[in-house]
């Protein structure tokens, strides 16, 4: 690692030190792809894009912890998922929700890659080498993987194994981010803005669906001129905002027309947490079985649906001392508890068996 930072009286006043990073293809190369994850990831794509197009009748569930910490509580938590995802795989395609990069409201630890070791060393160079592994061993059990794509450098180290990308409600009227959605090799998932406005997020999929040029890098660290060729695969997450949840009839139904009027197929995930469930995990099997209902009542525009759900329930802080924090509980927002998680599926699964269209 060097820090140099080439100051001068009108520049770089505010920046203390550059470290430079491992290439993207540097941590590919100490961590390849194996043939195992490439299946994973090339069926869970290929999966919901059938989904996407209507000519896979099942649902999607993204589900997981609010954000990863622990890789071995997650690891633990990732089994649990596989089994379940085996039981219910008639009607429900499960994606683990593998979030390493946290947007803050204002400011809070930022995630595995940006501060793996929760004590403020902000090692990157290491978060991201852990996280790449972590990905490798959850596509190995046969499980893909969806994420935030907050950092828009992130995915030239990541990107070849997730499944699913969600673009963020603090990012979805960001350039920054349709530009690079444009060049994701997912599906896109654009959620409404925080204050529930649904229109940013048409807005987005409409953006990310075309063609971009931007900066950025390439798989050898150079800064480079992106040429994307966008993205068809966009959809939008409906997350509540403002206060106040967006996953009634009434909400869908004015979600479908928007989509429909922007000439986009009214493909729709709902987000059980968030604004959706008031912030209140506990609320999400409501939540849940609500928008089954509507599925069971015909809906065709619900593709999906967004779960937090960690090992135990709640959430906890970052403590120094790691002995006095919980085995498998959220740092960030509030998770249902593996056994919540695994009825709110089951019984997904039974109300939808025979009665998808
Ligand atoms: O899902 C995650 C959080 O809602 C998001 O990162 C914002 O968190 P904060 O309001 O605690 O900063
Ligand atoms: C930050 C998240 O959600 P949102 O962008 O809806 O706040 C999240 O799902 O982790």
């Amino acid at each position: 690692m060097n820090a140099n930072v080439a100051s001068t009286s009108t520049n770089n006043l505010h920046i203390a030190a550059f470290h430079t990073m491992p290439t993207p293809h540097a941590v590919q190369a100490k961590l390849p792809l194996t043939e195992a994850a490439t299946r994973t990831v090339e069926n869970g794509r290929d999966e919901l894009i059938r989904i996407l197009k209507g000519e896979d009748k099942r649902r999607f569930v993204v589900v997981g912890p609010c954000s990863i910490h622990d890789p071995i509580a997650g690891m633990d938590y990732a089994r649990r998922l596989k089994a379940l995802a085996a039981e219910v795989s008639d009607v429900l395609m499960l994606v683990m929700r593998v979030y390493f990069e946290k947007p803050r409201t204002t400011v809070g630890w930022k995630g595995y890659i940006n501060d793996p070791h929760m004590d403020d060393t902000f090692r990157i160079d290491e978060g991201m080498v852990l996280a790449r592994q972590f990905l490798l061993d959850v596509n190995e059990l046969g499980l893909p993987a969806g994420t935030e794509a907050l950092d828009p450098i992130s995915p030239q180290y990541l990107g070849d194994l997730i499944a699913w990308n969600a673009i963020g409600a603090r990012t979805t009227e960001s350039q920054t981010h349709r530009e690079m959605s444009s060049g994701l090799s997912t599906p896109v998932g654009f959620k409404n803005a925080t204050n529930g406005e649904v229109g940013v997020a048409v807005n987005a999929i409409l953006s990310a669906s075309r063609p971009h040029r931007f900066l950025g890098i390439s798989s050898d660290g150079k800064v480079s001129i992106v040429h994307t060729t966008g993205n068809p695969y966009g959809h939008l997450v409906l997350r509540g905002g403002d206060g106040r949840p967006n996953y009634d009839t009434v909400s869908i139904a004015l979600a479908e027309e928007g989509l429909k009027k922007a000439k986009l197929t009214p493909n729709i995930v709902v987000d059980c947490s968030h604004a959706n469930s008031y912030k209140k995990p506990e609320l999400q099997p409501l939540v849940m079985a609500d928008v089954i209902s509507q599925i069971v009542a015909g809906n065709r525009s619900v593709v999906g649906v967004m779960i937090e759900s960690n090992i135990v329930a709640g959430n906890q802080s970052i403590q120094a001392d790691r002995s006095k924090m919980t085995y498998g509980c959220s740092v960030t927002d509030g998770c249902v508890d593996w056994e919540t998680t695994a009825s709110m599926i089951r019984d997904a699964a039974q109300r939808l068996r025979g009665v998808l269209v």
